[in-house]
């Protein structure tokens, strides 16, 4: 039986991109569903009961929740082409690790950057934002991947979020490419591979969703 999968998801959506850049790499077939996030549908509050989150992937019937679980799902299920994750244990802790601080301090930073609801909280985001990135890049060190030679699990949990780099940039006063050019050149290589380019949405486009997204909670 071929495998049947549909990714239930939201574009701007950075934990969305991570799923649809693995299933890319991995050059797996999937449905594509947009969700509205105001009116969920019925398949999304079926499959992802707990949270009610894209993106939600099912596969042959069978619903996964979670992007980075999803990520390493992918790549468990589909382990033919190169794998994403190390194959010895201590690679794979350290990777699990670097991707759980994208998930824990990257993200949130980001948001309060694009949100926040006055100047002190904007700058303290922006303090924290620069920080997190600064220990990423540090991490990154000389190597051209986090995975090393090659694309691995780390890169696939952070690289979205470099389409939301314009808008941190705009609304939060700061140059990434200043403060971290380890980063952005980072960014830009993985942009090199033809399955990351097909999964990352425009920057331009993030910042526009996200001027929309600020008139909608009357911040200003
Ligand atoms: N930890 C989750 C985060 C997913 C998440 O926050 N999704 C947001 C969109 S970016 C969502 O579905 N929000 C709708 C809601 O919370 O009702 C993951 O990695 O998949």
């Amino acid at each position: 039986m071929a495998d049947e999968i549909t990714l239930l998801d939201f574009w701007p959506s950075p934990f969305g991109m991570r799923v649809r850049l693995a299933l890319t790499l991995k050059g797996i077939d999937y449905i594509y569903k947009e969700e509205n996030l105001q009116q969920k549908s019925d398949l999304l509050l079926k499959s992802n009961p707990i949270h009610k989150k894209i993106p939600t992937m099912i596969h042959n019937g069978n619903p996964i929740s979670e992007s980075l679980i999803m990520v390493q799902y992918i790549d468990e299920t589909w382990p033919k082409s190169s794998s994403l994750l190390p194959s010895d244990p201590y690679g794979r802790s350290q990777s699990r690790f670097w991707a759980d601080y994208v998930d824990k301090k990257v993200y949130d930073c980001g948001r309060r950057t694009c949100f926040a609801k006055s100047p002190e909280e904007g700058d303290a985001a922006v303090k924290e934002l620069l920080e997190c990135l600064k220990v990423v890049e540090c991490e990154l060190g000389e190597k051209l991947y986090f995975g090393g030679e090659n694309l691995g699990y780390v890169d696939v949990a952070l690289v979205p979020f470099y389409s939301w780099f314009y808008a941190y940039e705009s609304f939060g006063g700061l140059s990434i490419r200043d403060e971290c050019p380890k980063i952005v050149a980072w960014a830009k290589r993985c942009l090199e591979n033809e399955s990351v380019a097909k999964s990352l949405p425009d920057q331009q486009k993030i910042y526009e969703f996200v001027v929309t997204m600020r008139k909608k909670f009357g911040v200003e």
